[in-house]
């Protein structure tokens, strides 16, 4: 008995799984149930992806993208650009994409040649068609809690917490990593939602003892298993977004920023890699897509007609 009871109290109770495949399931149905709804209304919502070069995780990425997009009856077109592509070419692009009317979202695959001055196109892009969210102008309207296009990855983590932990205000959120496509606006997310949050980088003086402070852990850094258990208080949701190939004895494969193994001994809950947070990113991208296609027809109900116009003058 004694042996009985001390075997079930020294098994650890492991982090239950957040499944991102599910969840981004969801997502795309609700995206799928709008799309019929605009058809109704004659709309057709399309997005333009842009590929400069051939980096092979960037194509694998982009065919997903189409696949899913297609899925859900979302119009999607592929542009191609060689590696050697100048700016002006890719700029060029990107001017048609934003003056055709039947383009709604734009994306260029990052990471870009080097020889592209990335936010020179990140910011030649129409706002109202920036799907990813990383022009200045929706930049700025997040920070300021106005109804924006949102980074596709950041909002997926929100939804993947929302679905986990129901209500996370007045938590304590600790994002280890600060770019502009995925640390930055997760923290500001997070504070909407009404979360305490720090933000942990490179330079941070003990990121671990940060890190064990946090109700809510959401890695972006690059680093393979970087995040372990040592780094988590006890009973923490953890959202990895870490997105990193390995070669090991195994084979080539995907591991996120933090030590699966070793970190659900401690958490409550967590997201694997694949199978967490890079399916809600593809499906908050195609949710993009039918709000912008949605703020385009709401400018256009705006505008003065031309016809009535010059009827006015002549
Ligand atoms: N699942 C998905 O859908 C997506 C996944 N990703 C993945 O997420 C990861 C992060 O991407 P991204 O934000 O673009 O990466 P960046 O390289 O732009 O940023 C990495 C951040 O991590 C910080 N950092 C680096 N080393 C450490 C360390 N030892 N301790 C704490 N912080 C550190 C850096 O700090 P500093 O600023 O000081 O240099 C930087 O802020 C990648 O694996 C990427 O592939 C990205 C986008 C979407
Ligand atoms: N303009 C731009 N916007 C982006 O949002 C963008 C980008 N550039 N460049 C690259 C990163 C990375 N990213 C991912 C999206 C989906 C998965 C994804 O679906 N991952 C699957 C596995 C896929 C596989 O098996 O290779 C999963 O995690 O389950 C991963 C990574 C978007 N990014």
């Amino acid at each position: 008995m004694t042996t009985v009871t001390h075997l079930i109290s020294s098994t650890p109770t492991l982090a239950r799984d957040i499944d991102g495949k599910a969840i981004s399931a969801q997502v795309l149905d609700e995206v799928r149930e709008e799309v019929l709804a605009l058809a109704g209304q004659q709309i057709f919502p399309a997005l333009a992806v842009l590929l400069v070069g051939d980096d092979p995780a960037s194509h694998v990425y982009v065919r997903n993208k189409l696949l899913r997009a297609k899925e859900v009856g979302i119009r999607s077109l592929e542009y191609r650009l060689p590696d050697d592509a100048s700016q002006a070419q890719v700029l060029e692009q990107i001017a048609q994409l934003n003056a055709d009317a039947s383009v709604n979202g734009i994306l260029v695959q990052l990471p870009l040649p080097g020889h592209i001055d990335e936010a020179a196109v990140i910011h030649a892009i129409d706002p109202i068609k920036d799907v990813d969210g990383f022009h200045r102008e929706n930049v700025g309207g997040l920070v300021q809690g106005m109804e924006v296009l949102t980074p596709c990855t950041p909002s997926g983590c929100m939804r993947l917490l929302k679905e986990t932990c129901g209500d996370i205000s007045g938590l304590h959120a600790v994002v280890i990593g600060r770019s502009n496509i995925v640390g930055k606006p997760m923290a500001t997310l997070l504070l909407q939602a009404h979360c305490s949050v720090s933000v942990v980088h490179s330079r941070s003086v003990d990121a671990p003892a940060l890190c064990r402070l946090a109700d809510i852990v959401v890695a972006a850094v690059g680093r393979p298993h970087l995040i372990d258990a040592s780094w988590l208080k006890p009973g923490a949701v953890v959202i990895d977004v870490g997105i990193n190939r390995v070669t090991d004895e195994s084979g080539s494969h995907l591991v996120g920023d933090v030590d699966y193994a070793s970190a659900r001994t401690v958490a409550r809950a967590i997201t694997p890699v694949p199978g967490g947070v890079g399916p809600m990113t593809i499906a908050y991208l195609l949710k993009n897509t039918l709000i912008a296609a949605k703020l385009q027809r709401a400018v256009k109900a705006r505008e003065p007609d031309p016809d009535g116009c010059d009827s006015d003058i002549n």
